[in-house]
């Protein structure tokens, strides 16, 4: 990772960066190397001259290229940032490849961008050389039960290995390098939820240009890791042994899931992280067996995950798209560009929302309402491919139990303090049914390196449904669109007046008719949805899938 400066800025951060640097001084290699395998393998091409230069040029240009792969939950930016198309503009002149009409800034933009989502849609096969990792090379994916890369569609939906009775299950935990131990963390102590914050505010995910790094607030990580019949086992964390140090952490929480026709208990797993000085020496495949152990050991043998990186072998892809709220703050913080045919005054007109919602008996939803929106959940999730199955308890827990403490407004513009949930129903005024809602969920990205804004508040979509579905005809009427654009806008204005910067969504559920009418954007970052041991043919996602509207695959919205 490139912003180790960024960790050692405060003293809490670097207090932890000692720690494990007088550890793994000592003998970090050997210590680490868990599988086996060096991660500094020498390389061939190094050894002539020739071979050096064209492997420095080859290394400046792969590096720019790699800017450009969907590797993490990136959020921002439409488009190719100019400095990065100069960047290889320039590189492709002085090697005198591409003739003066090939090498306009417009056609390396777009061939930048065809490639980067090739790259995903095509995954990582290897496309004009630049994605060397086939599947050969994942040492670890290769041994497990998922599905591995240009497998044909299965002839039917079906585990990959059966699942065993817990007494077949390996009892002891996987051996973990000298000096380090295993930790199961109780998310619901503050201290330890604190360490869980901790570690993820510095660690995890960043954009592709280490410019945002997400902030899971520690209310979120409780609400996120606590649904009803959670076990504390499967929340695992990583020490080092001499100090206690929390270094890595990852974690599964239970959920019914229907996959086409099957519906499966499975672990969703989330959280994956290791300490940015520890990386690269193989320390996740050891924390995703011994999550797995734990899921054994409680008879749950299929799992749902996603991740920005393409592995073997995704179910679906999604793509982000961005709703701008403050659009200074956007432009600012470099989240957003001004379009060249835009100026920012043109841009905050354009993109300014209404304060009233427009939906008639639109209002925050109450446990008096959780009956009613459990049912149309049920029947609306009917229409995906891929879906939660949610007990009246799980519904009240994602949908009621991280809505904050205080009134609305306590914790500032249309916010409780500690908010993690925005839920909202409509209710018909003349017959009090509860027609629709929507909800939508709090998640900050750190500024890395700003010092104006500490973060970027986001908030993102999560489940929503509406009875319109049900009406005859309603899709192809647009009868069911156009209640989609009312209600998702109103979550905007919702959102808008809690202050958010901006509101992100997937193309997922039945997003991608109404992201366009609202004036969403296309986002750089991709999702990537996996199921462990579990073989069904591809979800439409980011894509159609067999005459399929893009979206309709995929109805399961991961925090
Ligand atoms: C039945 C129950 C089953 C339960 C388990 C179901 C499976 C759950 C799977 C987990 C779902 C997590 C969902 C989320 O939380 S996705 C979010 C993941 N977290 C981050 O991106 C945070 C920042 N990054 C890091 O902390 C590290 O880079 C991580 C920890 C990601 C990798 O650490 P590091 O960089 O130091 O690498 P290594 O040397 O230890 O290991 C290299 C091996 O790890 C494979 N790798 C790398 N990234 C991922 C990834 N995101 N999912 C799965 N595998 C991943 C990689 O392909 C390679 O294997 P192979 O290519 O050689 O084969």
């Amino acid at each position: 990772m490139s912003n180790e400066s960024t960790i050692a800025g405060s003293s809490t951060k670097s207090t932890i960066i000692d720690a494990v640097a007088v550890d793994s001084d000592h003998d970090e290699q050997s210590d680490l190397e868990i599988e086996g395998e060096s991660s500094h393998a020498p390389n061939a091409a190094s050894s002539s001259s020739v071979g050096k230069k064209k492997k420095k040029k080859k290394s400046k240009a792969s590096k720019l290229l790699d800017k450009l792969k969907g590797n993490g939950e990136d959020r921002h930016g439409d488009e190719v940032p100019q400095e990065v198309v100069d960047q290889v503009m320039e590189e492709i002149r002085t090697q005198g490849t591409l003739s003066p009409e090939e090498l306009s800034a417009e056609s390396i933009r777009q061939a930048l961008q065809e490639m980067k989502i090739l790259e995903v849609v095509k995954g990582k096969a290897g496309i004009g050389g630049l994605n060397p990792k086939d599947m050969g090379e994942h040492k670890f994916w290769a041994t497990q039960p998922v599905p591995q890369m240009g497998e044909g569609p299965p002839e039917e939906d079906g585990y990959i290995e059966p699942s065993r009775p817990v007494d077949q299950v390996r009892q002891t935990p996987y051996g973990l390098p000298n000096g380090y131990e295993w930790s199961t963390l109780d998310i619901q102590d503050p201290d330890q939820n604190k360490e869980v914050y901790d570690i993820l505010s510095r660690n995890y995910v960043e954009d592709d240009y280490a410019a945002f790094r997400f902030q899971y607030s520690a209310e979120f990580l409780r609400w996120a890791l606590t649904p009803p019949g959670y076990h504390q086992e499967w929340h695992i964390g990583v020490r080092m042994t001499s100090n206690k140090k929390l270094i890595a952490f990852i974690s599964g929480v239970p959920m019914m899931l229907r996959v086409r026709k099957n519906v499966i208990p499975v672990s969703e797993i989330n959280y994956l992280c290791v300490h940015k000085k520890l990386r690269s020496k193989r320390l996740a495949p050891v924390l995703i067996k011994e999550v797995t152990r734990q899921c054994h050991l409680k008879g749950i043998f299929q799992a749902i995950y996603t991740a920005g990186v393409v592995i073997p072998t995704p179910v679906s892809v999604c793509r982000y798209f961005h709703r701008s709220l403050n659009i200074p703050k956007l432009i600012e913080t470099k989240f957003s560009y001004v379009p060249r045919n835009m100026t920012l005054a043109r841009m905050i007109r354009v993109n300014k929302l209404e304060s009233k919602t427009s939906l008639p008996g639109l209002r925050e939803m109450e446990e008096k309402d959780l009956a009613h929106v459990a049912d149309l959940f049920r029947r609306y999730m009917q229409r995906f491919d891929m879906a939660p199955i949610m007990t009246l308890e799980e519904a009240r827990h994602n949908f009621l139990s991280g809505k904050g403490t205080g009134k609305l407004g306590s914790a500032g513009k249309g916010r409780r303090i500690g908010q993690v949930t925005w839920s909202y129903v409509v209710e018909d005024p003349e017959t009090q049914k509860i027609t629709d809602f929507f909800s939508f969920y709090s998640l900050p990205s750190t500024i890395i390196n700003d010092t104006k804004y500490g973060t970027l508040e986001a908030a993102y979509l999560y489940y929503y449904a509406t009875e319109s579905a049900f009406e005859p005809v309603a899709e192809i009427s647009g009868q069911l669109k156009q209640r989609l654009t009312s209600l998702i806008g109103d979550a905007l204005i919702v959102g808008n007046e809690a202050a958010f910067d901006v509101f992100n969504a997937l193309t997922l559920m039945d997003n991608v008719p109404v992201l366009g009418d609202l004036k969403f954007g296309v986002g750089d970052g991709f999702l990537n949805f996996y199921l462990y041991n579990w073989r069904t043919t591809q979800l439409a996602g980011m894509n159609g899938v067999d005459g399929q509207s893009p979206g309709k695959g995929i109805g399961v919205v991961m925090l």
